[in-house]
């Protein structure tokens, strides 16, 4: 039987594991503070500690030392706090109030995974003698040498500047644990890279990565893509259907654009996260589903709780670790890294030589603003090389609009400007196009507006909306956080 002892003060919802953990069979004993655990009892003798943050904080370096593993519960979760408590040697970092299920799962994988590393440290032990006699080389695991590499030239996600190694850093900390991550950054600035670096350094890295863009599923078909539905669950239901997170089941889920789900649908993920089962549309019963939740956008989830457009409880949920991936026009010298390394995939894509890179291309690239990030870049540098002569990519190529190349006018001054030009006149100038038409009416609408309801008032599905949106290079509301 494991030992559990529970450390968090009378007024903790913390305290409700007690007879959770019981019933399940686990011997549980419960302090209000680290100072009485250890009047009362020996810490060694406990297999596992859950601790409420609070009691952590109070806690002195000395009491800290030599105690068994913890998991670490918080009223007041935060991404500096949890960082703070794994780099600390917590096993788990979790928000409070939790539910049984998500604490009995954390406290079965903190459990199991102290013991494997007991396991590989007692064969550590009867191999260092040989090791003393012969000195072995240990080849890192693939996964470890992967997540070392984040950021070199080689790597899917470039980038050595110190908002990207702080971020590579959270990375590497996040990973292994089951947290739900929400990852924010502009369009284009490689949120599906992070999620995919997320999962393939995870333990899960065997099962399925199922991506899925909210903004590109229609609204009436989003709930039954997602949850699956039953036969006859609604016209053309012809038969039942899992959905897109029952694929994922063992594996991991990446809500892309995750401000785009519909209000119904956002009820129904919060229950797969509550209670860990999935209900297809039309179903009475649920399935058990275990999935990890990474979610992304590049909108102000609080403002749109605010606007009553995205559940407060939901919220709160996704929020358990934020991680933030800088626009491309702040990463420096990353930006010749990247375009370099673009540059030789698209020349080998379209059959050309290695082209030179030139100083005078090099400064067109570093000069522009990139509202539609790494996207926009890789896109104007796909350009150059269709376009340019024989052996040298030409600046001029990139055809990148001159109007974005001042670095000192910032993004959101620059939206807010397009913006004011769009609301001053309410109808465009005769002679404009329709992609004119098409910028100028989100623009001056998209403050105001849902991207449901942009795409409505157009006459087009969200789907198309999001194309064009990519294709026109037409950027999002810019939002505080960024
Ligand atoms: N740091 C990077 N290094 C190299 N390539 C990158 C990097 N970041 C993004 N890319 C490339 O840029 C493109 C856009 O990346 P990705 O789709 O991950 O962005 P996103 O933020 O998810 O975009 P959106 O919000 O529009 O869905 C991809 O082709 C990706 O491979």
């Amino acid at each position: 039987m494991h030992h559990i002892m529970i450390i968090s003060p009378d007024h903790s919802p913390l305290k409700e594991a007690d007879k959770w953990l019981s019933r399940y069979g686990f011997q549980v004993n419960l302090s209000h503070s680290f100072e009485q655990a250890h009047k009362f009892y020996e810490l060694k003798d406990f297999d596992l500690l859950l601790v409420d943050n609070d009691c952590l904080t109070e806690a002195t370096p000395q009491q800290l030392n030599n105690t068994p593993p913890r998991i670490v519960l918080d009223t007041k979760p935060g991404l500096n706090i949890a960082v703070q408590t794994m780099s600390l040697g917590a096993k788990y970092y979790l928000p409070l109030p939790t539910d049984s299920e998500t604490l009995l799962k954390h406290v079965i994988d903190a459990l199991e995974n102290t013991q494997s590393q007991a396991d590989i440290a007692s064969e550590r032990n009867q191999d260092s003698k040989l090791a003393k006699e012969a000195p072995l080389l240990f080849a890192r695991s693939e996964q470890e040498e992967q997540s070392m590499r984040l950021g070199y030239e080689d790597s899917t996600i470039i980038g050595r500047c110190p908002p990207m190694e702080e971020l590579f850093s959270d990375i590497r900390k996040v990973a292994s644990t089951d947290v739900t991550v929400l990852i924010r950054g502009e369009s284009g600035t490689g949120k599906e890279l992070v999620a995919k670096a997320l999962h393939d350094l995870s333990k899960r890295n065997n099962k399925p990565l199922i991506s899925v863009n909210c903004a590109a599923i229609p609204e009436n078909l989003i709930e039954s893509e997602l949850f699956g539905h039953e036969k006859g669950a609604f016209t053309g239901a012809s038969s039942a259907r899992d959905g897109l997170i029952y694929a994922a089941d063992h594996g991991t889920l990446f809500l892309d654009e995750i401000g785009e789900l519909p209000l119904e649908a956002q009820a129904r993920l919060l229950r797969v996260l509550q209670e860990g089962e999935i209900r297809r549309v039309g179903a009475v019963q649920a399935t058990k589903v275990d999935i990890r939740l990474i979610t992304a956008t590049h909108r102000d989830l609080m403002d749109m709780v605010r606007r009553r457009q995205f559940r407060e409880d939901l919220y709160y949920r996704l929020y358990v670790m934020e991680l933030i991936i800088p626009p491309l026009r702040e990463r420096g010298d990353d930006i010749s890294m990247i375009a370099k390394n673009l540059l030789e995939k698209a020349c080998k894509k379209h059959n050309r030589p290695l082209l030179a890179y030139n100083k005078s291309f090099d400064k067109a690239i570093r000069d522009h603003h990139w509202p539609g990030n790494v996207r926009e870049l890789e896109n104007a540098i796909e350009r150059a090389v269709i376009l340019s002569p024989a052996n040298k990519v030409e600046a001029a190529n990139l055809k990148i609009s001159s109007r974005h190349t001042s670095q000192a006018a910032s993004h959101a001054q620059q939206i807010e400007k397009a913006q004011e030009e769009a609301r001053s006149s309410m109808t465009p100038s005769t002679g404009t196009t329709l992609d004119d038409y098409f910028k100028h009416f989100v623009l001056s609408h998209q403050h105001k507006m849902t991207e449901t309801q942009l795409a409505h008032s157009l006459g087009i599905s969200r789907k198309s909306l999001w194309e064009r949106r990519q294709k026109l290079g037409i950027p999002r509301q810019v939002t505080e956080n960024k």
